[in-house]
């Protein structure tokens, strides 16, 4: 298990990120100073590029998207580009290239670049680390900018270590759908929410019915008809109720992983006709961000680590095998299609190879 120190540490750095301040991450090849457009304002563009020589940071998803990208070639979309422009970038263009609300009629023409990375793995965990702060991953990038904070490839390693998760705290709490049910809440020091886990009935000798659920607000909260997720949740207590053993996992992976904000922003994006995959990669991050081995640990520390899996979604099932959980059986989950979400499910099936 990762030290905690280093955890701290960036969390630290996701909390600056949050409040606009830049950081420097860096590990043995080589460091970069970054600036992250979302939060940062003119003032602190200049401040921090005062001789306008300054890359931007961001996803191939971004470039490609933006058609800057002649030189980029067949990239994942989360993976890191540092982006040069003869004659630099000001605050306006580099939000205009760090945020898709401005579609692509921003007038761009040539003389951009892609430059060479000191280091991919270190740029691909500043843009990891921007993600996990709920923000566009987009930063300015310089490799002397003034930083109040710093972080290490490794440091973000740690505060993702599925591994550090412990029970904080657990008690009886009755459901409408069964009465005999526990809460159970695993956190590590350093994350802003909590995973839970409903613990449903008593162990009867048979591997426990388990759902993987992903946080999501506006389905599980407000009723939302975009998705299948309320209904999923709700459905998946039923069923592990009415099989008399199971735990019900809700996973803080809001927006597959991206967070609410961006997941909104996904979503006007869907209204302007692109689908829930090129939504995501339009903004720059993969089609799904979640790591369901913080699962696997889960299920570990509730002592289950043979499961039957509710689910239609053949990654949840190879992400927790390989992290040791056995899948006795796959049940599928399936609910029916409303007239706002016929397409996402269609999508789902065809494009992110779900069981539908
Ligand atoms: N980025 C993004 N996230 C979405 C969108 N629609 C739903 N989500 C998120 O997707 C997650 C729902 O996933 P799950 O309910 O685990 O479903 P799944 O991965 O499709 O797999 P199943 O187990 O088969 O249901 C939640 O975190 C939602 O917030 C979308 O259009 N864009
Ligand atoms: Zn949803």
């Amino acid at each position: 298990m990762r030290e905690t120190s280093a955890a701290r540490r960036a969390a630290r750095a996701l909390d600056a990120l949050r409040r606009g301040w830049p950081v420097a991450v860096f590990n043995e090849e080589g460091g970069l100073a970054l600036l992250p457009i979302e939060t940062a304002d003119p003032v602190r563009f200049a401040e921090f590029t005062p001789d306008n020589n300054a890359a931007l940071l961001v996803s191939a998803g971004r470039v490609v998207t933006l058609d800057l990208g002649q030189s980029v070639g067949l990239r994942e979309p989360d993976e890191p580009i540092l982006l040069r422009r003869n004659g630099g970038f000001d605050f306006q263009m580099a939000t205009a290239i760090a945020d898709p609300t401005f579609g692509t009629a921003t007038g761009f023409t040539d003389g951009f670049a892609a430059a060479e990375l000191s280091s991919a793995p270190l740029a691909a965990a500043a843009l990891r680390l921007a993600m996990r702060a709920g923000i566009l991953p987009a930063f300015v990038a310089t490799t002397s900018g003034q930083v109040a904070v710093e972080v290490t490839a490794e440091d973000i390693a740690a505060y993702d270590d599925a591994d550090r998760l412990t029970i904080a705290a657990r008690a009886r709490l009755p459901v409408a759908a069964i009465d005999d049910a526990e809460i159970v809440a695993f956190r590590t020091p350093e994350m802003p929410g909590e995973h839970i886990a409903l613990v449903i009935g008593r162990p009867n000798g048979q591997p426990p019915l388990v759902r993987l659920h992903s946080e999501c607000l506006t389905g599980d909260m407000l009723g939302s008809l975009k998705c299948d997720c309320g209904p999923q949740l709700h459905a998946a207590i039923e069923a592990i109720a009415a099989n008399g053993w199971g735990i019900l996992l809700y996973l803080r992976q809001e927006g597959r992983g991206i967070g609410l904000v961006n997941k909104l922003r996904a979503y006007a994006l869907q209204d302007r006709g692109f689908d829930t995959v090129d939504a995501n990669t339009r903004l720059g991050f993969a089609v799904d961000a979640r790591d369901f081995r913080i699962a696997a640990r889960m299920l570990r520390l509730l002592g289950e680590a043979r499961i039957r899996l509710l689910t239609n979604n053949p990654a949840k099932v190879r992400v927790l095998e390989a992290a040791g959980i056995t899948i006795a059986e796959r049940v599928p989950h399936r609910l029916p299609a409303n007239p706002h979400n016929a397409r996402y499910l269609e999508t789902k099936r065809e494009r992110t190879g779900h069981a539908l």
